[in-house]
């Protein structure tokens, strides 16, 4: 029989009063439940605790949202952040590990917003702190005077490119996507492919060229009512399908083990 595939989602590190939590926003793992139809397991930023190969052990996918905090600029080279910058530091020591292992090791990869840009400065890529300070490119950024769900309605025109992932799932050449983020890839890390760009050139989603399984990062929210857009859905059913193949293929070496060591 077979099992739910279990995929990892990323979670921030929090100070709610008093205590520290690890947190993820609830459509997160309800895209992962819905339409990747796998069981989310959240992972704690603990890198002190645990290795990457402690978590991939455990998995079959691993999904790196989206967050209001920025990576920390020390991880690409940067200038200092401007003072107030929300940062997490736990959260970059669990993440940027956690994406090389990842990709390494064959295990099928979703990164969004925040989680696109780890995956870009995981492999050495660096982030326009401010994309809309750059001068080239427009404002990024939703308009938080409104509702959220204008906010993470379609904002802008996003031209996917030939011969990558998003264009293999038969997605049109032209899409509207939601944009909810300041920052965004300045230089394209070594070994990513961009896979999609804004009418203003900057970067909207990277796969990994050589990649051994689905690895893919988008910097908008297909996570947004991902059963309602059926360009957003194909995203989150390929990755599924990815995590189930790997399931399929632990199950087997799991059997092959215990029959060896019958
Ligand atoms: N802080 C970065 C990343 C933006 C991002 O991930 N936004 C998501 C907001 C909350 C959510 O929808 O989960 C930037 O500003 O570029």
């Amino acid at each position: 029989m077979s099992r739910l595939p279990l995929i990892g989602v990323t979670t921030c590190s929090r100070q709610i009063g008093l205590h520290a939590y690890h947190i993820s926003g609830d459509k997160y793992s309800r895209a992962v439940a819905t339409a990747a139809k796998g069981l989310p397991m959240l992972i704690p930023s603990l890198a002190d605790l645990f290795s990457p190969s402690d978590i991939l052990d455990a998995l079959d996918g691993i999904l790196f949202t989206g967050s209001p905090s920025n990576i920390e600029p020390v991880h690409y080279q940067g200038p200092a952040s401007a003072p107030g910058t929300d940062h997490d530091p736990a959260r970059d020591a669990t993440t940027l590990p956690l994406i090389r292992a990842a990709v390494d090791a064959g295990v099928p990869v979703l990164g969004i917003c925040r989680g696109f840009q780890e995956m870009n400065v995981a492999f050495g890529g660096s982030l326009h702190q401010n994309v809309h300070e750059v001068g080239t490119f427009i404002d990024h950024r939703e308009d938080d005077t409104q509702s959220v769900d204008v906010q993470y309605g379609p904002a802008h025109a996003m031209h996917i490119q030939p011969g990558g992932i998003l264009a293999g799932l038969g997605l049109p050449q032209v899409i509207e996507v939601n944009s909810i983020h300041s920052q965004g890839i300045e230089r394209l890390a070594p070994g990513l492919r961009a896979e999609a760009l804004a009418a203003d050139g900057l970067i909207e989603a990277v796969s990994m060229a050589q990649g051994k399984a689905f690895a893919l990062g988008v910097q908008w929210h297909p996570e947004w009512e991902v059963s309602s857009n059926p360009y957003y859905l194909a995203i989150f059913q390929a990755f599924g399908d990815a995590c189930r193949a790997r399931a399929r293929a632990r199950a087997t070496q799991r059997d092959a083990d215990a029959s060896n060591n019958a």
